[in-house]
């Protein structure tokens, strides 16, 4: 076995199984205090909260609670693997919204027979939290489900691989272009992978002003293009009339790559054949489209990122969703919008450029971390995070409509410790 499958293996099962538990937050060690926790007391706010329901963010964990619900068809860049298998991931996550923005989570592993089970299920349970993150759902499923619980649910739902993969990706990408002394109004980009993650990205790169006309999706069956009949009405989006192919002919010349589809499917020729400067987003996780010491070894002028921890440049949704949801839910959004989407990608891209703490830094063994090819993006263990992130969303909130709160007195938030400081 590999050192880091053993490790991984050895962390996961030892001293306990898992990542994660249940914490009281509440006195126990009396009669008195059980009959306030329990019965009889309980029923003080279950009377309270059947006159009112707002009063359940009150007197219950609701308002700092989110699900994490996967059906587990899109693990990673693992496949369908099935629910349980996606079981530690979706844990993981949880793991990082406690550890970066102090947000409670159950992981939620759904075995549905169809979206509409899924949707089911999930909507049933939807008042038990603050806000819903839904995660490795594959396209196009993904597409239907969130929309319907979107519309279902007075609660923030968001697919964290469709919108807070393309937040982190359209922070870091407009950050790597100006290094590479581009811009994303010219880049020419392919888009490896046209399913959850690929289709919101690039979205969202459009919408922040990529030209749709540069950009070229390419899928398990070649380039997304309009004589194509196998098209679902996401990947059309993206179709042009073209002689592109192969993701050979699509990246002759191109500025960018990103991918979000799975392992080692960028070769050293392909990417040889890109434009001076290349940028190399190699999303998939675990294991990249092109492992960074090829691309390295292939060209010295590559910018190159990945999703994993172990790499510079980790342009992964950890930097988003825990940030994201911690605004949301501070002002108790009712959805988190397009508005709240495009003030996060901007406050992470613009965190890039500010002087990193020494803490920082020795987060990643000492070394010295400044904009440049090696920093495009901020790193986790990175506490501005939350100060800059979920600030910016929850005032989009305010500004959108969408909270039900004013501006919390707590905010900015300075570290993780503050959330319970309100
Ligand atoms: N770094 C990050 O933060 C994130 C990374 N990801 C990564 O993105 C990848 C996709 O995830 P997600 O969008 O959720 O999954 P989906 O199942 O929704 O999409 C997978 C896409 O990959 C395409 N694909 C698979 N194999 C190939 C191939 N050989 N050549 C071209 N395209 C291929 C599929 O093509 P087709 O449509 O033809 O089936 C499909 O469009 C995963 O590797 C995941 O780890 C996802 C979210 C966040
Ligand atoms: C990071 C993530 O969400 C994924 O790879 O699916
Ligand atoms: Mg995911």
């Amino acid at each position: 076995m590999s050192d880091l499958k053993t490790a991984a293996l050895e962390y996961h099962a030892h001293p306990r199984p898992g990542k994660l538990s249940v914490e009281l937050t509440k006195a126990t060690a009396t009669a008195r205090d059980l009959s306030l926790a329990y019965s009889p007391g309980v029923a003080e706010p279950v009377r309270e909260i059947a006159r009112d329901p707002e009063l359940a963010y009150k007197y219950t964990g609701k308002g700092n609670l989110v699900a994490v619900i996967s059906d587990g068809t899109a693990i990673l860049g693992l496949g369908n693997l099935g629910p349980l298998a996606s079981k530690p991931v979706m844990e993981g996550k949880g793991v990082l919204f406690k550890r970066f923005a102090g947000i409670d989570v159950f992981d939620i592993e759904v075995d549905s027979e169809s979206p509409q089970a899924f949707i089911d299920t999930v909507k049933r349970i939807s008042i038990t939290f603050g806000g819903i993150n839904l995660e490795d759902i594959k396209a196009p499923e993904c597409f239907e489900i969130e929309k319907a619980l979107i519309e279902q649910c007075d609660i923030p739902v968001f697919h964290d691989d469709q919108h807070g993969t393309a937040i982190v990706t359209a922070a870091g990408m407009i950050n790597a272009l100006e290094i590479a002394g581009k811009t994303l109004a010219d880049a020419k980009i392919v888009c490896l992978g046209a399913g959850a993650a690929a289709i919101s990205c690039m979205k969202l790169l459009v919408s922040m002003g990529a030209k749709l006309e540069n950009i070229f999706m390419v899928d398990s069956k070649g380039v997304v293009q309009s004589e194509r009949t196998d098209l679902n009405q996401y990947k059309a989006m993206f179709a042009h009339a073209t002689e592109k192919r192969t993701l050979a002919d699509a990246l002759d010349g191109a500025d960018v790559f990103v991918g979000l589809s799975g392992p080692n499917l960028l070769s050293a020729e392909g990417l040889k054949s890109m434009a001076a400067n290349p940028i190399v987003f190699a999303c998939s996780n675990p294991d990249p489209e092109i492992s960074p010491e090829l691309a390295h070894a292939t060209r010295s002028d590559v910018i190159m990122a990945t999703g994993r921890s172990d790499y510079p440049n980790q342009v992964n949704n950890v930097l988003g969703f825990p940030f994201i949801f911690r605004g949301a839910l501070d002002v108790r959004a009712k959805r988190i919008n397009e508005e709240m989407k495009v003030a996060a990608a901007n406050a992470l891209r613009e965190l890039a450029k500010l002087p990193v703490p020494q803490e920082v830094c020795d987060a990643y063994g000492g070394i010295k971390l400044e904009f440049g090819r090696e920093y495009i993006i901020p790193k986790p263990m990175d506490k501005r995070l939350i100060t800059l992130i979920s600030d910016a969303v929850a005032k989009a909130a305010i500004e959108t409509g969408v909270a039900t709160l004013p501006y919390p007195k707590h905010y900015p938030l300075q570290s993780v410790d503050d959330v319970f400081n309100g």
